[in-house]
């Protein structure tokens, strides 16, 4: 200050976001010491809170060329099914190994608490299919960046990807946007 006042403290605003936050669950030690887990099971029982988020969700993308959703296992289902419904997209299932029936392409990946592996149907996506990418939630983005791994090695585009939670502080959705990648996100948790 030019002045040598100090600046009284502001009143924090709430975050614009705050009807999302609200409805998460902060799980601490699940499902390893140390993690924070973000439970967004809680806002998916409110049918205010799940309708809203869909909403959210969809709403950047209504008119935009959208051919499927793909959405990740286990709760990327939930959410892609809803926001699948409401664009009118085919909807693409990114399963965890020896779920899906048909023929699959495999990607392995790191995770925030271990690795894991996802499978595309090599058949789910056709030439040139714009494709958005669902998830609750982006930490590492290791997970995401398997699925779009998959749905390119696929044939298809990734045209978003779009998340209930990002905790930035892991760098996911910036690693996702590198990958030239529009990345949105309904709330954010920091320090995780
Ligand atoms: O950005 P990342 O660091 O890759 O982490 C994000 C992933 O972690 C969670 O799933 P989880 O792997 O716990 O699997 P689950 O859905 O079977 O619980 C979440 O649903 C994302 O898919
Ligand atoms: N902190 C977290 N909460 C919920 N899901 C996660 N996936 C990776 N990190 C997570």
């Amino acid at each position: 200050m030019s002045n040598g006042k100090m600046t009284p403290p502001q009143p924090q605003k709430p975050m614009a976001t705050e009807w999302a936050t609200s409805r998460i669950r902060t799980v601490p030690d699940f499902p390893k010491a140390g993690i924070q887990f973000r439970d967004i099971t809680t806002l998916l029982a409110d049918a205010r809170g799940f309708r809203k988020a869909v909403d959210e969700l969809v709403q950047p993308y209504v008119g935009v060329a959208i051919d499927k959703v793909a959405g990740i296992e286990a709760r990327g289902f939930i959410l892609g099914g809803a926001i699948a419904h409401q664009l009118a997209c085919g909807f693409i299932p990114i399963r965890k190994p020896g779920k899906l029936p048909y023929r699959t392409i495999s990607q392995s990946y790191q995770l925030e608490y271990g690795e894991d592996c996802l499978q595309i149907h090599e058949d789910a996506i056709r030439s040139g299919d714009l494709v958005l990418l669902t998830d609750d939630l982006i930490a590492t983005g290791g997970t995401a960046e398997a699925a779009v791994k998959l749905i390119r090695q696929a044939g298809g585009t990734v045209v978003a990807a779009c998340f209930v939670i990002d905790l930035p502080d892991l760098g996911g959705a910036q690693k996702i946007r590198d990958m030239g990648i529009e990345v949105i996100s309904l709330c954010h948790f920091d320090g995780d």
